[in-house]
């Protein structure tokens, strides 16, 4: 019998409520990484009236849980608001099962590594864009990271353009993705412990949640809906661009399954909106704050970039692999925050891991922002130091893209790791070849620090700060505002 092992050590928990009063709300990776030290296990073992969740806070034991035992820990929790509010179609959040694997192999064949490629003239046009908008408002660069990722993600999967963050899709899909990460993560709300709450009238204090649930719901039908409307409008009139939802609509292997072809393509098309938007707008926001309190790292690789490519050009998704220095600061960027820090995973039998029992339904969190800030394997985890990714001579000190933990790990990695790179890499190096990071001024000319905290959530972001973008010469400027000829020029020639 397996439960003759202990379970994993934690903080004692209390009479029926277990450890639901210790339970943190803010940043609650941080406090699990620190429980972790102090009970000196990478395994950590919570109960929250009658839920065990284990959390995962070390890589020996996420590979150990994720990876040698991918067959257990695949699955997601079951949480009563994924229904409420509509969003138990998406594949990231469901459960296990034949439905989970038919839509993940959709995804493994279509965004493949070498499927990527289809999406660079899409990524370098929003990433000119990006620039272009930069030039004119640099004040406003924190919206227009925002505008990109939407403006990228849209493009890409329903060939859709828009101009700012006003588009009706863009804020439908936005707000239904907010009211999403506020409320599933563990701890978030009562009912998703509690499922018998949701049989409560409506008058009955603490069920707010159900229109809340109900106001997404609405969001989140039209946010799956609509484009797709769109996309088959334009396919009728035969002036659709090509993009993920035409090419799901041709798919063969698709119109082989049980459901109905269309209900993939929404299902499969909303799951990567709500997978890529968020995300990467985290992770190039990251990049933005450690740029902009490092501006010697900004030189650097941009002494790199002319001394490798020239200064006549932008870089394109294909020079990723001639830049050392700027791969390191990607990595960097990837390592400092990852965009979702806590990742939830569901044991779907009983199991042992390292001597601990790990009870069948037991929710298991992987701790991704633990893993990246330990300091045995990261020296001083919380500085920006692109250099922990090199070796004295400058070359790579581990080559494995698949090493970036903020993709996650197993059979539930992020499927849209190789888009993301690309995507997120491009605007790096594109931000970095032509704009200088200086520090911000008040109205007294006295610089602003450059400073931020992190949100909450299931995905987090840095919160606004300040700094001030310029080019770095006039050959920059005319750069960003004739390169989109000079990059397509090279596509067309190099592809
Ligand atoms: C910097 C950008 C991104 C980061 C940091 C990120 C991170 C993650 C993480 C941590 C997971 C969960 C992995 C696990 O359970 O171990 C995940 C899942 C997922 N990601 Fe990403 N992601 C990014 C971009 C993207 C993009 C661009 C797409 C789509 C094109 C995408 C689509 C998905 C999907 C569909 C899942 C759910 C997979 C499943 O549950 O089987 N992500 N991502």
């Amino acid at each position: 019998r397996l439960s003759k092992f202990p379970l994993p050590p934690g903080p004692p928990p209390r009479l029926i409520i277990g450890n639901l009063a210790d339970l943190p709300t803010i940043k609650p990776w941080i406090t699990y990484a620190r429980w972790s030290k102090t009970y000196n296990s990478e395994l950590i073992h919570v109960q929250a009236l009658g839920q065990n969740i284990v959390i995962v806070n070390g890589l020996a034991a996420a590979i150990e849980v994720f990876e040698k035992r991918a067959h257990n820990f695949i699955s997601r929790p079951e949480l009563i608001m994924l229904r409420l509010m509509n969003w138990d179609w998406n594949l990231g959040l469901m459960p296990y099962g034949p439905r989970w694997a038919r839509h993940r192999r959709i995804y493994e064949s279509t965004l493949r590594k070498e499927s990527v490629m289809k999406y660079e003239d899409i990524q370098t046009s929003k990433i000119q864009d990006l620039l272009q908008s930069i030039l004119e408002t640099p004040q406003h660069f924190l919206r227009h990271i925002q505008t990109l990722t939407a403006a990228f993600s849209m493009a890409a999967i329903y060939g859709y353009d828009i101009k700012s963050m006003e588009d009706p899709y863009v804020d439908l899909a936005d707000k239904s993705v907010a009211m999403l990460s506020a409320s599933i993560f563990p701890g978030a709300l009562l009912v998703n412990a509690f499922p018998v709450l949701n049989r409560l009238p409506r008058w009955f204090p603490g069920t707010g949640f159900k229109s809340f649930a109900e106001e997404c719901n609405a969001l989140t039908t039209r946010m799956r809906d609509e484009p797709i409307a769109n996309i088959k409008r334009r396919m009728a009139e035969g002036t659709a661009p090509a993009c993920l939802a035409v090419k799901l609509f041709e798919e063969h292997s698709i119109k082989d399954s049980p459901e109905p072809v269309e209900e993939i393509v929404k299902d499969v098309t909303a799951s990567t909106y709500a997978g890529a938007a968020d995300t990467a707008h985290s992770a190039i926001r990251t990049a933005f704050y450690c740029l902009a309190s490092h501006p010697e790292v900004v030189r650097k690789a941009r002494a790199e970039i002319h001394h490798i490519l020239g200064t006549g050009r932008l870089p394109l998704p294909s020079d990723q692999p001639l830049l050392p220095y700027l791969e390191a600061v990607f990595r960097e960027v990837m390592r400092f925050y990852p965009a979702a820090p806590l990742v939830p995973r569901a044991a779907l039998e009983d199991d042992v891991v390292g001597g601990y029992f790990i009870p069948k339904g037991t929710t298991v969190l992987s701790n991704l922002w633990a893993i990246t800030h330990d300091p045995e394997m990261f020296e001083d985890p919380d500085e920006f130091r692109p250099e922990r990714f090199l070796n004295p001579d400058g070359t790579l000190n581990n080559d494995s893209e698949d090493r970036i933990f903020a993709f996650g790990f197993g059979r539930r990695i992020c499927p849209g790791r190789h888009l993301a790179t690309s995507f997120v890499w491009t605007t790096i190096a594109s931000v970095i070849s032509v704009f200088d990071f200086h520090p911000a001024r008040d109205e007294m000319g006295n610089e602003i620090p450059v400073k931020t905290e992190y949100t909450d959530g299931l995905v987090c972001h840095p919160k606004a700060f300040q700094c001030a973008l310029v080019p770095y010469s006039k050959e920059a400027t005319s750069l960003i505002d004739g390169s989109l000829h000079d990059v397509n020029e090279s596509y067309s020639m190099g592809a």
